[in-house]
């Protein structure tokens, strides 16, 4: 039974899974779909055929569009396949989807191999999407902040390789 979350009014089906209004922008394009049972994301497909040379960009289109509930955002995460074999990733990643967006969801790939050409046809899956709630913050400005452990430090204060 669908179920309606009463603060940010999200329907989620009897399977608990959120509902979200997706349109096909291309009609013979299937729509963003998860591989496995389990899956965090659901995979998007270009709808163009891109020939990507070492180090260059595209933003690709991927055929659909959503509305994403208030209170959520949708992550463009590359593919850790095609990246480990083939370099490529996405130059902004992970893109950010926000709830009000009614465009067409792109991709901006990336092949980050230095010799190799990347071929990609029209349907090849190029990255996923995953679904996530997110809080919307209301900045308050202060004299100082709250003291912690960490303090300042960062950007490898804590060390970085140790070699031998
Ligand atoms: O990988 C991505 C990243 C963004 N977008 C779309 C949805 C997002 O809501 C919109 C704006 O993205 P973002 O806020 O990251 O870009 P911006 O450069 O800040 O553009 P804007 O001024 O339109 O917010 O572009 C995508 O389709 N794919
Ligand atoms: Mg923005």
């Amino acid at each position: 039974m669908a179920q309606t979350d009463a603060r940010t009014h999200a329907r989620t089906d009897s399977s608990h899974a959120l509902e979200i209004a997706l349109l096909r922008l291309d009609a013979e394009l299937p729509p963003p779909a998860y591989a496995h049972p389990g899956d965090a994301g659901a995979d998007l497909l270009t709808a163009v055929d891109v020939t990507l040379a070492p180090g260059e960009r595209c933003l690709v289109p991927t055929g659909v569009a959503i509305a994403l509930p208030e209170g959520f955002v949708a992550l463009v995460h590359p593919r850790s396949g095609l990246a480990a074999r083939h370099g490529l990733s996405i130059v902004n990643t992970p893109g950010t989807v926000d709830a009000g967006y009614r465009g067409e969801i792109k991709v901006l790939l990336i092949n980050l191999d230095p010799a190799d050409t990347i071929r990609l046809r029209r349907g090849d899956r190029i990255a996923q999407l995953v679904i996530q709630r997110v809080e919307r913050a209301r900045f308050v400005e202060v004299e100082a902040l709250p003291e912690s452990v960490r303090g300042a430090g960062g950007y490898g204060s804590t060390g970085g390789f140790s070699r031998g």
